[in-house]
């Protein structure tokens, strides 16, 4: 292993992969991450980090590829000679996942085996040991089995998108059991920031929240309120894929912060928070339905408390008025009172993120 410890990240450009560069160059990493050619600039979350690489200096590099592309995935690897991956990249909306299945299965599902098949070459060729760390999904856990879930409650996949997520899970453990790589999943339950693309439905709800106080909206249409979610703060979580990979022996665990709320619930939260009523502003779009709805989701993280030592750090109603105020301050408006502004200030930083879907 080489003096300064090597980074490869797919998803650097997302939410998570932005909150984990940032992470891992605190901790004296150098990162590479994988992004993909798109006609407009992606790097709105990483750009804040990103240097010139002509510099000497420079810490973050980024190449293109995909995970489409196994060519290309197993050349990054070679070139970076990492001794750590971290597979976040995907088509993550849930929703998407039902029109575009091919393509969410290619990149959540085939994507992750691309990647292992590359990695267990290299390290098998070379004989250095690269650490891999796959981010699995509380959607996996889909129809209620069991609640709250934990590492060993049984999948129950709803869409194209969570059965991919399971096939990767699995493949992650088989790749650790056949060919003994330090493989981890981290079955993450949602997470949420300031740079959560604007389709999921928590940035969706702020973002409207700070356009209706600018006189920008009127109206927010949403699909099930019903729905409940264990909703934790991004910047937490990433923190817990890094400790999965420090540890003697690979493992899986639940990331979640054991309390539920429905989306309903959020809207309550955030729009209360500016002084307004929800009721006077959402309407329901079918359109936002699901063909198969993920109904609850409440994750037990005693497992990753007791072995990584790893606790969720920000509430609820915390992360909500997190990403209010930052929604607010990117529209140029004063944040509502009572917020810890120390989170808001590290938080305007990056009140970005779009992504499709
Ligand atoms: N996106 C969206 N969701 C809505 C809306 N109205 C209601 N919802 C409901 O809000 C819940 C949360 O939806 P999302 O924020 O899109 O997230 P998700 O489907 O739970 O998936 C996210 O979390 C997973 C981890 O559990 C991730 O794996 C996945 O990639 C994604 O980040 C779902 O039950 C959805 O039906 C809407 O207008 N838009």
């Amino acid at each position: 292993m080489s003096a300064q410890k090597k980074a490869l990240l797919t998803g650097v450009t997302g939410q998570d992969g932005s909150y984990l560069s940032e992470l891992l160059l605190e901790k004296g990493y150098e990162v590479h991450g994988i992004i993909r050619r798109t006609s407009t600039f992606n790097t709105d979350r990483i750009n804040h980090i990103y240097q010139d690489p002509h510099l000497s200096d420079t810490k973050l590099f980024l190449h293109y590829g995909d995970l489409t592309d196994g060519t290309t995935l197993r050349k990054i690897i070679e070139q970076v000679e990492p001794d750590e991956i971290y597979n976040l990249g995907a088509q993550s909306h849930v929703r998407v996942s039902f029109d575009a299945p091919e393509f969410t299965v290619d990149t959540v599902g085939m994507g992750t085996l691309r990647l292992l098949e590359a990695l267990r070459d290299f390290q098998q060729r070379t004989g250095q040991e690269v650490r891999y760390y796959q981010a699995g999904s509380s959607e996996m856990f889909g129809l209620v089995q069991a609640v709250p879930q934990t590492e060993t409650t049984p999948f129950y996949p709803r869409s194209p998108y969570a059965c991919a997520k399971v096939y990767a899970h699995w493949q992650t453990v088989n790749y650790r059991e056949s060919y003994d790589l330090f493989a981890c999943n981290g079955i993450l339950f949602n997470h949420e920031s300031p740079r959560r693309g604007e389709t999921f439905v928590t940035r969706k709800i702020t973002r409207a929240i700070a356009r209706i106080v600018a006189g920008k909206q009127k109206k927010l249409y949403l699909g099930n309120l019903d729905a409940k979610r264990d909703w934790g703060y991004a910047k937490d979580y990433v923190e817990a894929m890094w400790l999965m990979l420090q540890q003697e022996k690979p493992d899986d665990y639940v990331v979640a912060t054991g309390e539920t709320h429905s989306v309903r619930e959020f809207l309550e939260v955030g729009f209360e928070y500016v002084g307004l009523n929800w009721q006077d502003y959402v309407e329901i779009d079918p359109r936002y339905f699901r063909p198969a709805e993920v109904e609850l989701l409440l994750g037990d993280p005693t497992k990753a408390k007791q072995q990584l030592g790893w606790e969720p750090k920000v509430t609820f109603r915390d992360l909500a008025c997190i990403m209010v105020d930052a929604d607010m301050q990117a529209l140029g408006l004063p944040t509502a009172n009572g917020n810890t502004s120390k989170d808001v200030a590290t938080l305007r930083e990056a009140t970005i993120g779009s992504s499709w879907g």
